[in-house]
């Protein structure tokens, strides 16, 4: 029976499975991820209840994303092959101006989607590919794109805009923000069981491979870390955030790299990686006793910091700190970094209920600070069922 909903989610250093009923508050059958593409990749697939189905070892180096999707897929159907798809939602990170809202793929909405690849090279290739997988294998299948931009495109103007010539403003050159499908989890949390943080100025930084802030007043978007690109904002795994325009001057005209090698650089070489030298991956950094690995993280906790600080200035205040991604949920060492130093703005942790990884960390301060496991899957799956109508 085609009753089921499928999601797929390709981020910079994973991809995650979800397979849900189509109601309209889907219910999980099954989860599955591969982490650490590009390094030693694994998948794992859980049933709903949080129960290991099955592991492969994909070997060091040995899959990409595209070697991730037929893997993850082919456990799946191992497992349930009897789940008929009715629907498969897509992450698809960069929407571009058009879209506000979750859309049905057809041919014009994929070519136009194409056009905003170089836009987000880590992630918008992957998740294209991870569409023409998915009507290959289930051509009968609605397909349903939802887009980590959609949740911040009514943003102030001051915090859509860049100081650049007008004119690239109107072509598009605006301040996206990422992750939204991430916040949109995260804002119907808020409103289910912490309606006054809700209803009030919250920062949640969502700390994964890629890493953003979003500055949410009333459960809306009003500021983004991330800009025009995945790269701005917060240092992250392997890319560079906020950094001065005159450095890609310099590397360009001084230092002679072409436009590609700095491209490389930024995404790929920069950030965690390319400060501590060791590794993007904040368990690998955590574990090493290199003072590199420290200063990276250092650097990286210091940067949350700012621009918490920097939310705090955009909401006019700031009553709650969400901590959430795969960090943000399981680095108690990030969290007491990006805390401690933060009690001139009424930031207080309760240090055992951190290192216990526990739901609320704050130890009752002005500002309330909570641990929020996200969910991009669900968000997904609810916009697929909501498609089948
Ligand atoms: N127990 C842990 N302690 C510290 N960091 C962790 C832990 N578990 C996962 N991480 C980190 O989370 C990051 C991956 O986050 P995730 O949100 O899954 O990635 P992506 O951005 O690719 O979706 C990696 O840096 C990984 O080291
Ligand atoms: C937009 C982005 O950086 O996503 P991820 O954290 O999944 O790489
Ligand atoms: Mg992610």
């Amino acid at each position: 029976m085609t009753d089921h909903v499928l999601t797929l989610n390709a981020g910079s250093s994973s991809l995650k499975i979800g397979l849900f009923t189509a109601a309209a508050e889907p219910e999980v059958r099954a989860t599955g991820a591969v982490e650490r593409i590009g390094g030693a990749a694994a998948l794992t697939l859980e049933d709903g209840a949080g129960a290991t189905l099955g592991t492969r070892d994909l070997g060091e180096g040995g899959a990409d994303h595209a070697g991730a999707l037929d893997a993850a897929l082919a456990m799946l159907r191992e497992h349930f092959p009897e789940a008929g798809i009715a629907a498969v939602g897509h992450r698809v990170v960069h929407g571009g101006q058009d879209h506000d809202a979750p859309v049905r793929l057809d041919d014009a909405v994929l070519a136009r989607l194409a056009e905003l690849e170089p836009f987000a090279p880590l992630h918008q290739p992957h998740n294209l590919a991870g569409v023409r997988a998915a009507r290959a294998a289930f051509p009968e299948a609605v397909q349903v794109a939802c887009f980590d931009t959609a949740f911040h495109r009514h943003h102030p103007f001051v915090n859509d805009v860049f100081g650049l010539p007008r004119e690239l403003y109107d072509r598009g050159v605006r301040r996206y923000g990422f992750h939204g499908l991430s916040y949109d989890y995260i804002a119907g949390e808020l409103a289910r069981a912490h309606p006054a943080l809700h209803a009030g100025r919250v920062a949640v930084a969502h700390l994964g491979n890629g890493a953003s802030i979003c500055g949410m007043v009333q459960g809306r978007s009003v500021a983004s870390t991330m800009g025009f690109t995945a790269l701005d904002g917060l240092p992250m795994g392997t890319r560079v955030g906020q950094l001065d325009p005159g450095v890609v001057l310099h590397l360009i005209e001084q230092e002679g790299m072409s436009a590609a090698e700095v491209t490389g650089m930024l995404y790929k070489r920069s950030g965690l990686l390319g400060l501590s030298g060791i590794s993007n991956d904040m368990r690998t950094l955590e574990a090493s006793d290199d003072p590199r690995a420290d200063e990276a993280i250092a650097y990286f906790t210091f940067r949350i910091r700012r621009e918490i600080g920097a939310m705090a200035a955009a909401m006019e205040g700031l009553d709650g700190i969400v901590f959430t991604g795969g960090i943000g949920e399981n680095s108690a060492r990030v969290r007491r970094e990006v805390c401690a130093p933060m009690s001139w703005l009424g930031v207080a942790l309760d240090a055992a209920a951190n290192e216990a990884g526990a739901a609320r960390i704050d130890a009752g301060g002005d500002v309330g600070v909570l641990v929020i496991p996200t969910d991009e899957e669900r968000v997904i799956a609810r916009a697929a069922a909501a498609a089948l109508g």
